[in-house]
């Protein structure tokens, strides 16, 4: 990446204050571009789900892998939910997507209290694993809460068989007249595919492990049996650890990484597979040439510019979050290790510049938990508008949680350190409210800028790409008006 017109910055900057300036460009089609990370995690999407209980569960890291993303369960989910949550997403289809399953005589009100979690809106109706009708959000309508789904579902109009073409699997929905079709294999449902689901896989290329599953990653904290803890994550079937604290460049993480790295070498002499381990967070030159030195193989980086952070406020400390990329990417690279900028992405152009300044991958944590597959509940504001809440990992809500082991002295003691904020709402885009419609978004941006800049990777666009500084009044001016002035 270079300044524009060779100019140095004189102080450090963040995504609104950076811009890119096209250049001459042999990449003539968005399609030609080919966004595979190169962190060795498998991703073939540089986006990484952020380790926060309000973003990262289950069905949005089966949802955001099957797009060739990765997310990353946080510190403190018990050990037995982290087992449970990575077998289930390996046990996904990596095409079909997840149906919500109900029996026929549940009551209708059952039914709906778990609708909203698919972006498909719809049900699949079975009896002994096998497809025996669909519910659609309308066939609730003006339905009787009591009644039972039995009596509104309807036989499944096209049923197809797995493996099939998925281009001829979207003529048949087009010919039938549906949206979305149960999937079988044997009579027995393995999934389904939607129109959008359809197009979306000609796309995207789902993030697998060696054994053509999903990938998911977790993360461990620097307290506790931290090698005991990264030795049961690896076990699990984690695909990436992330070894994760506020202050990531502390004797504390030097002294876990170590740990960790011994568990996932240990690991790999056993099954042959090499998991990659992440560290952070920091925004300094130092900070990475330690944390590469104590063996990690990406940094992560980015103190205080996440949605949910206070650390900014009430410390003063952080770093504007392109200078901190820019400089910690440019020393990673020096080592042969790579970055993650984390934090702070509130648009796709977030994503592209973050990469221009030379990350592997970018992780997403707020914008994701305003969206139907994160985990928390929807609710809905005075006016309305569905939301989703979301906290930070340092709030004391989720200190909280964290320490339930302590005593009620140290559980209290610990929240008065809390550097996030504890119930942020998330409002769900009404046009684009499940991950993979943000997805679309952060993708279609991302390909752009590449083709923009001349680039067909992420390599490529990190070479090519030509960033100018802008005020406020610069960036103001790329916002859309939606009405007059
Ligand atoms: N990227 C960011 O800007 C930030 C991210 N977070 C996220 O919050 C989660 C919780 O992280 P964390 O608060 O580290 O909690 P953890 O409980 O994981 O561990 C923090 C450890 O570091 C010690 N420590 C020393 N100095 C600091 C400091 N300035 N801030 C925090 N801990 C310090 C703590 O000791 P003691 O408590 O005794 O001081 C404790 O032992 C993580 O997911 C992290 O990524 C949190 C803040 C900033
Ligand atoms: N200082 C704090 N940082 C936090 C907290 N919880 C999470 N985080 C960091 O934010 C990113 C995600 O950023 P976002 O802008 O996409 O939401 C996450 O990965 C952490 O590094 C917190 O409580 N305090
Ligand atoms: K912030």
């Amino acid at each position: 990446m270079e300044f524009l017109n060779g100019t140095q910055p004189t102080h450090d900057l963040t995504y609104a204050d950076v811009f890119m300036v096209p250049s001459r460009s042999a990449v003539v089609s968005r399609l030609d571009v080919d966004l595979g990370t190169a962190d060795g995690v498998g991703t073939t999407l540089p986006v990484v789900v952020a380790n926060m209980t309000a973003v990262a569960g289950r069905r949005m890291a089966e949802t955001v892998a099957r797009r060739g993303g990765v997310a990353v369960l946080p510190q403190d989910i018990p050990l037995p939910e982290v087992r449970r949550t990575v077998e289930r997403v390996k046990g996904s289809h990596p095409v079909y997507e997840t149906p919500i399953v109900i029996e026929r005589s549940a009551p209708v009100a059952q039914l709906l209290s778990v609708m909203h979690k698919r972006a498909h809106h719809a049900a699949v109706v079975v009896e002994a694993g096998r497809p025996i009708g669909l519910v659609t959000e309308s066939d609730t309508g003006e339905v009787d809460r009591f009644a039972s789904v039995g009596d509104v579902m309807s036989e499944p109009r096209l049923v197809l068989e797995e493996g099939v073409d998925l281009r001829a699997a979207y003529e048949q929905l087009e010919e039938n007249r549906v949206e979305l079709a149960p999937v079988v294999a044997g009579g027995l449902l393995r999934g389904i595919v939607t129109r959008t689901g359809l197009l979306r896989s000609a796309i995207y290329r789902p993030a697998l492990d060696a054994e053509g599953r999903l990938c998911i990653g977790a993360a461990v904290g620097i307290n506790g049996d931290v090698p005991g803890k990264a030795a049961e994550l690896l076990a699990a079937g984690a695909d990436v650890l992330v070894v994760d604290t506020a202050h990531g460049h502390q004797e504390k993480m030097l002294e876990a990484l170590p740990h960790v790295l011994a568990a996932r070498d240990a690991h790999e002499a056993a099954t042959g597979h090499r998991v990659p381990v992440v560290a952070g967070n920091v925004v300094s030159r130092g900070g990475v040439e330690d944390l590469v030195a104590a063996g990690a193989d990406v940094v992560k980086v980015g103190v205080g510019p996440g949605a949910m952070c206070t650390t900014r406020m009430m410390t003063g400390v952080g770093r504007p979050q392109f200078s901190a990329v820019l400089e910690c990417a440019e020393t990673a690279r020096g080592l042969g290790a790579q970055v993650w900028a984390d934090g702070g992405v509130k648009y796709p152009r977030d994503v592209a510049l973050a990469l221009a300044a030379g990350a592997a991958s970018v992780m997403i944590g707020s914008w994701f938990a305003g969206t139907l597959e994160s985990p928390g509940d929807l609710m809905r504001d005075a006016d309305g508008r569905a939301y989703k809440e979301s906290f930070g990992m340092a709030s004391a809500r989720a200190v909280r949680n964290r320490t339930r082991d302590l005593s009620a002295f140290d559980r209290a003691r610990s929240e008065l350190f809390e550097e996030g904020i504890s119930s942020g709402r998330m409002f769900l885009d009404p046009l684009r409210p499940g991950v993979e419609d943000v997805l679309d978004q952060i993708v279609s941006g991302v390909r752009s800028a590449f083709t923009y800049a001349g680039a067909r990777t992420i390599g490529e666009f990190h070479t090519r790409a030509v960033v100018g500084v802008q005020g406020a009044a610069g960036y103001e001016e790329g916002r859309p008006r939606h009405t007059s002035w």
